[in-house]
């Protein structure tokens, strides 16, 4: 009786897998077109037909849960039933899901059309944060504008989704309990299979807090000298306009001011990629040669008929940040980003290629299956090629660097390059979901959104505002992710887990050997390693068919997160900045905010 149960429970999410993947593909399109034209009719439709994926999804739903796969004795059918029985949103009644997706939508719209005007010219306000703002904090050093800026963007892409933030919330919640957890929280925390994800993530940023507290004081220090003591206090935390990113999220921009020693060659690679004629499409051929120097997969012919690499210069209103999208069909793969030829899009290229290269690896796996090993895996991939790119040896592979000296000042100056994207970003990735965690569980309430976020911002990233905030503020809505309902905690695994797998994939390229000096972590380059490229091949191709520990110890033979590759790339930086912070008597660390936000 069971043996019948269980091969009919076979056969049928084989079926079900069919109709998954014609109701994901439709939803997917949907979504692109509202996403690429932000149209009141793209808008309607992309509703309609969420609405009628929904409620297709629970009728299969309904019969998934008739099985008793509990019993089942294959370990693959059972994991695949347990992921179908998880219905997600669509288990919300029809008009909570209509509130949920209308208040998504309109944080989406709201980000995506926000424009302010220009601190020089007060008539020109058609500047979006992409490519206008992300530029003005590339560029200025007028403490003035940076703050103007600053405050006009949080002004006009924060504060006006406060109550659809209010009300995404509680639909959410209502959907979490429908699907058995408590909250939001634990639901997004289910995506990483542990009972303990939370203690794992605090223990992971307790063993990087020193080296970010180091480089922190550093900034700091160098900060102070160009702004003023008046600006920039010795021992408080650092004003958020100051940073080169609208988010303080990353602080590559203010590298050029702040290097280690100045004058040593420059790896300027904006510069030299304008220089060489660089295009958008350029750059993408590029990332893709070194994934295919690995023998991965190319990008199909359909990646770039469809997508669409640069901002539509037609008017239309679309969402910018950099995204990377599968259609489920097996054949349709895109991403949609309105690239810039800058250092930090060759980048970002190269990660959102990292994505499209995890969906063509796991094509051929059941649908329910076509997801990161947990979410922190897929923000990985394509760092983990970028962090092979940035090296100089690589660079000049590019011929984007000219020759220059392998001396220590060199790989101090590359190492703290590398830790203003890379260290620098730990603090951020981390609180921007215990913010979210806390307002999910309800110790963050709606009097206190803005509070709870400066607070967390002060004490973990030892960042403040740059003029008192208030609660008819709602900064978080000012970053993406929290305006589209994307999970964060995926970005502060990645940039963990990315250098362990950049370890074991330098090892089997054998560019990289504990201990030897000669070989350091940080100037491994794995272009052209089929080795590294298989292994990392076999890891993608699992998706999320295993638990993650599985996919971890395929690549590094450990079955557990932590940052120990983070410390190794960085210990000479480390002790570099300890002994000049000491050198130069800055204060580690950071005094409590004396500006206003709670
Ligand atoms: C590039 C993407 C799309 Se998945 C992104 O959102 N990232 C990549 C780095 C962190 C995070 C951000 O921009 O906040
Ligand atoms: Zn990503």
């Amino acid at each position: 009786e069971r043996a019948a149960e269980e091969s009919a429970g076979r056969d049928y999410v084989r079926t079900l897998d069919e109709q998954t993947s014609r109701l994901r593909n439709k939803k997917t399109i949907a979504s692109w077109d509202y996403e690429t034209n932000l149209t009141v009719h793209n808008e309607q439709k992309l509703l309609q037909v969420s609405l009628e994926v929904a409620s297709e999804t629970k009728e299969y739903w309904k019969e998934t849960m008739s099985y008793l796969w509990h019993e089942f004795e294959d370990p693959d059918l059972k994991r695949m039933f347990k992921k179908y029985t998880e219905l997600g949103t669509s288990a919300l009644p029809e008009d909570l899901n209509q509130r949920l997706i209308v208040a998504i939508n309109s944080m989406q719209s709201t980000y995506a059309k926000a424009t302010i005007c220009d601190y020089n010219n007060r008539t020109k306000c058609d500047l979006h944060v992409e490519p206008e703002i992300t530029n003005i904090f590339a560029t200025s050093s007028d403490a003035e504008e940076l703050k103007y800026t600053w405050l006009e963007w949080h002004k006009a892409a924060g504060a006006p989704s406060k109550s659809n933030f209010t009300e995404y919330v509680q639909m959410e919640n209502e959907a979490a309990k429908l699907n058995g957890y408590d909250t939001v929280a634990e639901w997004w925390l289910s995506e990483y299979e542990a009972t303990d994800s939370e203690d794992q993530f605090a223990a992971l940023w307790a063993q990087i807090k020193p080296l970010y507290e180091q480089i922190h004081a550093y900034v700091r220090g160098h900060l102070r000298v160009k702004y003023g003591e008046e600006v920039v206090p010795k021992k408080g935390p650092i004003p958020a306009h100051l940073l080169g990113n609208i988010w303080a999220q990353t602080w590559g921009n203010v590298e050029k001011f702040t290097r280690p020693y100045p004058d040593k060659t420059d790896i300027d690679v904006t510069a030299a990629l304008i220089a060489q004629n660089y295009t958008a499409l350029k750059m993408f051929k590029t990332a893709e040669e070194f994934f295919t120097s690995l023998d991965l997969s190319p990008m199909p012919e359909l990646f770039w008929e469809r997508s669409i690499l640069e901002k539509p210069t037609d008017g239309r209103e679309m969402v910018c940040h950099a995204s990377a999208w599968d259609f489920f069909d097996g054949e349709d793969f895109r991403i949609r980003q309105c690239t810039t030829i800058t250092d930090a899009f060759f980048k970002t290229t190269h990660h959102e290629m990292g994505h499209i290269q995890y969906y063509l690896q796991y094509k051929d796996q059941p649908v329910i299956y076509r997801a990161g090993a947990n979410p922190g895996f897929h923000e990985a991939v394509g760092d983990v090629i970028a962090l092979s790119v940035a090296t100089p040896k690589h660079l000049r592979v590019m011929g984007l660097l000219e020759d220059g000296p392998e001396d220590l000042e060199s790989n101090i100056n590359q190492l703290y390059k590398m830790g203003l994207d890379k260290i620098v970003f730990l603090p951020f990735g981390y609180l921007l979901d215990l913010f979210r965690y806390g307002v999910f569980r309800g110790t963050t309430t709606v009097d206190d959104y803005n509070c709870h976020f400066w607070q967390l911002r002060e004490s973990l990233q030892g960042v403040e505002p740059p003029a008192p905030r208030s609660e008819a503020d709602f900064d978080p809505a000012a970053k993406y992710h929290i305006a589209a309902d994307v999970e964060y905690m995926r970005y502060y695994i990645s940039y963990i887990i990315q250098f362990q797998f950049h370890r074991s994939l330098c090892q089997l390229a054998g560019e990289y050997a504990v201990g030897d000096s000669s070989r350091l972590l940080s100037n491994c380059d794995i272009y052209n390693s089929t080795a590294a490229g298989n292994a990392l091949g076999k890891m993608l191709q699992l998706g999320s068919s295993k638990p993650w520990p599985d996919a971890m110890e395929a690549i590094t033979g450990q079955r557990f997160m932590d940052a120990s590759g983070v410390l190794e790339y960085f210990q000479p930086l480390y002790d570099w900045l300890k002994a000049e912070n000491e050198r130069n008597g800055e204060f580690v660390g950071w005094e409590p905010s004396t500006v206003q936000f709670c």
